[in-house]
């Protein structure tokens, strides 16, 4: 598989800290990539440097072989921010509708994904409601159909199911192994769930700012000699301390 994603020497200081420090990352086209770590240890900067939306105290980020940040992207990239970026006083569908609205898509194609993406989040019923109305989860739910409807080939999606029950977890779940399998999708998805983690071809543990172990879940449990990534996450930990 072709590279998708090329991280090199990424680093992000805010003021006199270092958030991110020269991390170095490769993701293949078509894979499921897993980042775990502790909360503050730099997930949420490097996804939001892979999209674009921060910028980089140094090193170099190419998606699809293009450096970041690239306007061209936009359309090939679906992102789902940890906090719900929505109109509380538009409807669902009112929501779905404009942020399809800012991709090229025509009047038939824009109709079949808005009711695929609403489907599948399970939001159809929902849709005529104003946002405001929503619970959490139906917001995360929301967000996530919203950065699926242009059916952009990579998807970085964190904290995906935060707030959602585990039958809709599953499901979604589910759907993110099809794309990827059917249609070729490069998914990075951040994550404090470990079995979430378990479905993704490949993990990367961050730590600090760095990324302290790539590989698959397997790979991983064998290089700390743990039964689960659970075990993983603790002792890599503990080597970091
Ligand atoms: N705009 C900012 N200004 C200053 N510090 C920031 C800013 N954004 C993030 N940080 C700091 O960078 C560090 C990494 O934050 P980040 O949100 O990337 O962590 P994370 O691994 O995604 O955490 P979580 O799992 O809780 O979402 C934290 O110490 C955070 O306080």
């Amino acid at each position: 598989m072709d590279t998708s994603i090329s991280i090199n020497k990424l680093s992000k200081t805010f003021g006199k800290t270092a958030v991110l420090k020269e991390v170095d990352l490769q993701v293949a086209g078509g894979e499921i990539f897993g980042l775990i770590g502790p909360s503050g240890s730099g997930k949420t900067t490097l996804v939001k440097m892979i999209v674009g939306i921060d910028s980089p105290s140094g090193g170099m980020v190419e998606v699809l072989g293009k450096q970041v940040p690239n306007l061209s992207l936009l359309q090939d990239i679906g992102y789902m921010a940890q906090s719900d970026a929505l109109y509380p006083e538009l409807t669902g569908r009112e929501n779905l509708r404009f942020f399809a609205s800012l991709y090229k898509m025509n009047q038939v194609l824009l109709k079949e994904r808005l009711a695929y993406a609403a489907d599948l989040v399970q939001l159809t019923d929902e849709l005529g409601k104003k946002v405001a109305a929503y619970s959490g989860g139906m917001k995360r739910r929301l967000s996530l159909a919203i950065a699926l409807v242009h059916d952009p080939q990579i998807l970085i999606l964190d904290e995906p199911t935060v707030g959602i029950d585990p039958e809709l977890r599953l499901s979604i779940w589910n759907e993110l192994m099809l794309l990827k399998r059917q249609q070729g999708k490069t998914i990075i998805v951040t994550t404090h769930v470990m079995d979430e983690a378990e479905k993704c071809d490949r993990i990367a543990m961050v730590r600090e700012g760095g990324i302290l172990a790539t590989g698959t879940p397997d790979e991983l449990k064998a290089a700390y000699g743990a039964v689960d990534l659970e075990g993983v996450f603790l002792q890599a930990g503990r080597g970091a301390q």
